[in-house]
């Protein structure tokens, strides 16, 4: 056992422990259970130190030895080694002062070890005045929520551009297949079903251009402001170093962000990636609905197209087999609404130099973007790809619905048109005679 000491008393930890007082509070004062901070935002904040203790090497300062084993702290945390020494619910006050904290905690441990020290020794190398160094939680935590958000954006985008694909296949494969269109789920003028998966193709490729263009408003960052933005105990070469190290490592084009007051306190950009993936999760609803409605039957419904089945649906019904996929990804979709929900409230509720609120955005917005982003995969691999059309089926309704008589409008006129159906009680075969009859 080690003991820890801050202003409030002291703490006892496991010597296997890598965190340190500071996370243990965090730990028990927000044991709500919800979940854990996630570790895209960890690693994110872990990659930050890495730039930032890159930096310091590079500009000769600090003492003999100690950035070299921070580096290799934030190497072995980043190669997924330290995962369960993060314990701080992602439910916390304190704007991510504690998650900030836990990550300064376990890469100082670590450090320390890796040079033969004692976890604890901190007057060795220290969780605030070495992995601290220059910064502050509230240039780190923003810093690094707009990093793993952009590599979350990134696999998003291509998974849409797939998803995009999938619907032009399913576009050209069903070009021949005439149907009924439909408005207010009343019969409406046909169409073909290529031209109904052409258009979720296009909603697609929209979100999928409108994430893309998102990125370089995420790529201004506050690091080197510290707590409000004004630098305060950060030094200059440091503050450009950082940045440089950062760009090198994630391979994100980075920029210092112009007024970093204004990025340390103001998140609206996390409200406008938000609405970009609540179009998003409204497509994906719109498009699954359809399929649904589409597959619906097999013999009490329209049963135009065929979803691959995936599991058995009933546990009394035998042979039921339920749309489990577009209903995954409709739930999906509500979750990312209600996240967007959580994150304009957040960000509205920042008073003068900070948003206290962030770890909410944070945890929000992240789980809205690994939601989508296997969302998107699911429902392209497990359902749209395996698609399959009943044509049959598609002429079947089409030739009982007199909505065909809509090209006759022209021709005879609405009222006279109206007039046939309404006499002949909306029988098609009955309609069909009366048209020719009037066309002769
Ligand atoms: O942890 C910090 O660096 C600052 C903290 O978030 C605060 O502003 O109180």
């Amino acid at each position: 056992m080690r003991i820890e000491k801050d202003r409030l008393g002291e703490v006892q930890l496991d010597d296997h422990i890598l965190y340190g007082i500071q996370s243990a509070r965090a730990k028990d004062n927000f044991s709500v259970n919800y979940k854990k901070t996630s570790l895209r935002l960890i690693y994110a904040i872990v990659k930050v130190k890495k730039a930032a203790a890159m930096t310091y090497i590079k500009l000769g300062v600090g003492k003999e030895g100690v950035y070299r084993a921070i580096t290799d702290a934030c190497d072995i945390i980043l190669s997924g080694q330290a995962d369960g020494q993060f314990i701080v619910d992602a439910m916390q006050g304190g704007a991510g002062t504690s998650t900030n904290m836990n990550v300064n905690e376990v890469i100082a441990n670590l450090a320390l070890k890796l040079s033969g020290k004692n976890c604890g020794e901190y007057d060795f190398i220290h969780p605030i005045d070495d992995v601290n160094r220059g910064q502050s939680t509230n240039d780190v935590y923003p810093t690094a929520l707009r990093i793993a958000a952009i590599e979350l954006l990134r696999d998003l985008s291509e998974g849409c551009a797939k998803l995009q694909q999938s619907f032009q296949k399913k576009e050209n494969q069903f070009d021949d297949i005439k149907k009924l269109g439909r408005t207010e789920l009343m019969d409406a003028i046909p169409i073909t079903l290529g031209s109904e998966f052409g258009s979720y193709a296009q909603a697609i490729a929209r979100d999928r251009w409108r994430l893309y263009k998102v990125e370089e408003r995420l790529r201004q960052v506050n690091i080197g402001g510290t707590a409000v933005g004004t630098s305060a105990n950060a030094d200059r070469k440091y503050r450009f170093g950082v940045i440089d190290k950062l760009r090198e490592m994630t391979n994100i084009g980075l920029a210092a962000a112009e007024y970093p007051m204004d990025i340390t306190q103001n998140n609206d950009v996390f409200v406008e990636v938000s609405g970009l993936l609540k179009a998003l999760a409204v497509n994906l609803m719109k498009i699954s609905n359809d399929i649904r409605l589409m597959n619906s039957g097999p013999a009490g419904g329209i049963g135009e197209i065929k979803l691959a089945p995936m599991q058995m649906g009933s546990t009394i019904m035998p042979g039921k087999v339920n749309p489990v996929i577009p209903e995954m990804v409709i739930q999906a979709s509500m979750k990312v609404i209600a996240n967007d929900y959580a994150i304009t409230a957040a960000a509205s509720h920042g008073e003068f130099e900070l948003n206290a609120f962030l770890p909410l955005i944070a945890d929000s917005l992240l789980e809205s973007l690994s939601l989508l982003e296997r969302t998107v995969i699911i429902f392209r691999t497990k359902c749209v790809d395996l698609i399959e059309a009943d044509s049959e089926r598609c002429l079947k309704l089409l030739e009982s619905s007199y909505a065909f008589t809509v090209e006759y409008t022209q021709k005879l006129g609405y009222d006279k048109v109206s007039r046939i159906i309404e006499e002949n009680n909306g029988n098609v075969d009955s309609i069909k005679n009366a048209l020719k009859n009037f066309e002769k």
